[in-house]
């Protein structure tokens, strides 16, 4: 039997190093491994001289639809996602409206999805006041996972949730053996500190900035693992901002805690002196640090620390990013092209992070918090989802596929850039000469959690 495809003389990151070898595609999936494959195939894609990742698992992306796909859709999200290597990735319970809060919003973006995708998705449900008694029947659904947020989410449709909720939320998520996510800085420092700078007429870069410090972030996360430990709950700590708030991870889940934490590219590659002068480009929440906590966050990375690395890519329509006034403007960083030339380039280039960690924080480790069976590695038997990338090709990041102009890493340099993705076999993205390739026939799955535990790598 021919094999449907051979990716030939490729350098494979695998969890255990990068090792030079082909890989066999049969029905979307990785059915060999070897130094040499010898079989007749169908397709044959000479990869020498390149990488080839496991593709990345965006386990933090907010695409917006249904509802307000005027900011960012299916379609373009999955373009971003696809052209910076990612074959599948998991939606925030915001910014759609309506928000993913009950079983008849999921089978609505989930229609969406499968018609729209361009990748395999999963689908967080939303943890809010509103909605306590949904949860059981959102994790009968497929969930993911439930998000919720410790301060204002910027959405009164999404209301952030008090400790009872929170709390009570753990113990549901705990019985229906699901992760819950949080966004997590004080809503009591955030809320104070942001209306007394505005009544002050203090509405610039460095104001908003200084309205959530590092202890506002340190002071949630602590809640949010007090609430897992005594819940049993299992909780992953979305967009950390500061070293301070891994190692509260670090520390809780080194007493048993079943903690894991996210960073963000963003977190890794920008300053506070950079948003002062980009602005609302680089607008978010919790915000951009100084150079110090950069490098302290790098250091945690390659600690092995940090579990998981998501864009937290959340557009949104360009008379939304601008304005006087800081704090009115939309929070939220355009950056699902970029996660792996971010890694690449300040990761493996500049810091000798190795290959096999960014594949970890980009792709394993989001498999399986999640429980995404199929996704995380190059093995046998998993899906064959890869991104093929020319580690020492630099280039400029012009051609931008969200849905908006608007985006910090516009002009960017990068070392390592993503040549081809494909999505359990078939080619979904490629860079030609000629520009950016997309394959329009090929559409996502949903992806859920697994209900049995996941085996070994
Ligand atoms: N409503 C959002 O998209 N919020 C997001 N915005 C940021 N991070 O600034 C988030 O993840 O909190
Ligand atoms: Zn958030
Ligand atoms: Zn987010």
């Amino acid at each position: 039997m021919a094999l449907d495809l051979i990716v030939r003389g490729g350098t494979l990151v695998t969890p255990h190093g990068p090792i030079l070898a082909d890989l066999g595609v049969e029905d979307g999936r990785i059915v060999s491994l070897a130094l040499d494959v010898f079989a007749p195939a169908r397709e044959e894609i000479d990869a020498t001289g390149l990488h080839v990742f496991p593709g990345v698992v965006d386990a933090h992306v907010h695409l917006n639809e249904p509802g307000r796909t005027h900011w960012e859709g299916f379609d373009t999200g999955t373009r971003a996602l696809a052209a910076g290597g990612a074959t599948s990735f998991l939606d925030m319970p915001l910014n759609s409206s309506p928000p993913l809060l009950d079983a008849r919003a999921f089978a609505e973006k989930r229609a969406l999805g499968e018609a729209k995708s361009r990748l395999d998705f999963g689908l967080w449900g939303g943890l809010t006041p509103l909605n306590l008694t949904e949860l059981d029947e959102l994790a009968a659904c497929g969930v993911i996972g439930f998000k919720a947020f410790m301060s204002h989410s910027g959405l009164d449709e999404f209301p952030a949730a008090d400790d009872v909720t929170l709390f009570e939320g753990m113990r549901a998520a705990r019985r229906a053996g699901l992760v819950v996510a949080t966004h997590a800085e004080s809503d009591a420092f955030t809320r104070t500190l942001s209306q007394v700078a505005r009544e002050h007429g203090q509405t610039g870069v460095r104001d908003y900035l200084a309205s959530r410090p590092p202890v506002t972030e340190a002071e949630a996360v602590g809640r949010a693992i007090l609430f897992a430990e005594e819940t049993g709950a299992a909780l992953h700590l979305v967009h950390l901002s500061t070293a301070r708030g891994v190692a509260l991870a670090a520390e809780a889940r080194a007493r048993g805690v079943d903690v894991t934490a996210e960073t963000c590219p963003h977190y890794l590659h920008w300053t506070g002196e950079d948003v002062e002068r980009v602005g609302a480009l680089l607008k978010c929440a919790p915000p951009i640090r100084d150079a110090g906590t950069r490098e302290a966050l790098w250091a945690a990375l390659k600690a092995g620390q940090i579990d998981t690395v998501g864009s937290d890519h959340s557009p949104a329509p360009p008379e939304l990013k601008t304005g006087e006034d800081f704090f009115a403007i939309w929070g939220g960083i355009s950056g699902a092209q970029s996660t792996l030339n971010v890694l690449l380039q300040d990761g493996y280039w500049q810091r000798d992070v190795p290959l096999e960690l960014i594949a970890a924080v980009t792709s394993l480790n989001p498999a399986r918090r999640f429980r995404l069976a199929s996704k995380g590695a190059l093995r046998l038997g998993a899906d064959a989802d890869l991104a093929l990338v020319r580690l020492d090709e630099t280039f400029t990041l012009t051609e931008l596929h969200d849905r908006h102009h608007g985006n910090p890493y516009r002009g960017q340099s990068f070392r390592g850039r993503v040549q081809a993705t494909y999505l359990r076999g078939q080619r979904v993205f490629a860079q030609t000469p000629g520009g950016s390739q997309f394959n329009d026939t090929v559409r996502g799955r949903l992806l859920s959690p697994a209900t049995e535990p996941l085996g070994g790598v």
